[in-house]
């Protein structure tokens, strides 16, 4: 039996706002640096050690891992940073509140946009500054493969290849693997574990700076999966990220 541990970044600042963020590069907030920390800590105390961590190139994901390990005393650990980790791209949408743009077009559509599989928001404009294509750190990433907006599918799609090539030869190999990523390369992550529907998906959502174990059997399907730490806090947290979309709150 393997155990891979998935976490999502604490609290960032466009979380704080309620603002689409996708590939922005927001940094954490004070309560992100402290769930960070407490993953940590949390990670420690239950025992954890990890040989091998991936993470996005995005300041949110690399700084809770960073913080998370600090806390482990385990700074040591190697680190594989990767843009297929990266938060979907969320297209024309990045920066725009979500509260606010569900009063504008309604808590529907909003849910369509954040949570439907293959419906994408409008993208970036080609020059729009903020298209990945001018950030240098994507350089080095094929024009083609460099995403102006995205739905899950394509963030899927996207992940795989990491998932396919590294992760999991790395898990078989007997590495114990810590991933920091995202809300939504998260849940791309999961469908493909946990075999989700496309249907079901929708009402999966990922509270920020949690630990998430899976045990995966010697072929790495998933046996079981569960949160550490505070199961009512976390279900709390999970309904918290469902109702962002919303222009009232329930
Ligand atoms: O804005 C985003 O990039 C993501 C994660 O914070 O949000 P959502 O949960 O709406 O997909």
């Amino acid at each position: 039996m393997y155990k891979l541990v998935l976490m999502r970044h604490g609290e960032s600042q466009w979380n704080l706002e309620n603002r689409f963020t996708g590939w922005k590069d927001v940094d954490l907030t004070e309560t992100g640096r402290k769930q960070a920390w407490e993953a940590g800590e949390l990670l420690k105390k239950e025992g954890y050690t990890f040989d091998l961590a991936f993470t996005s190139v995005l300041k949110r994901a690399i700084r809770t891992l960073w913080i998370a390990l600090d806390a482990m005393d385990a700074m040591y650990t190697p680190v594989h940073s990767s843009w297929r980790l990266n938060e979907r791209h969320y297209g024309a949408l990045q920066g725009l509140n979500k509260a606010e743009t569900a009063r504008k077009y309604g808590d529907e559509q909003v849910l369509i946009w954040r949570r439907a599989y293959a419906i994408a928001p409008e993208p970036l404009d080609g020059d729009d500054e903020r298209h990945p294509r001018f950030d240098a750190r994507y350089s080095r990433i094929d024009a083609a493969d460099l995403p102006a907006t995205e739905c899950l599918k394509d963030t899927v799609a996207r992940v795989l290849p990491l998932w396919n090539e590294s992760i999991a030869p790395a898990i078989k190999a007997g590495r114990n693997v810590l991933i920091s990523a995202h809300g939504n390369s998260l849940r791309a992550l999961i469908k493909h574990l946990d075999q989700v529907s496309e249907d079901d998906i929708v009402n999966l959502n990922i509270p920020t700076g949690q630990p998430l174990v899976y045990e995966l059997d010697e072929n790495l399907k998933p046996i079981k999966h569960y949160y550490l730490g505070d199961q009512e806090a976390i279900a709390a947290a999970m309904a918290a990220v469902a109702a962002q979309g919303k222009a009232k709150k329930d």
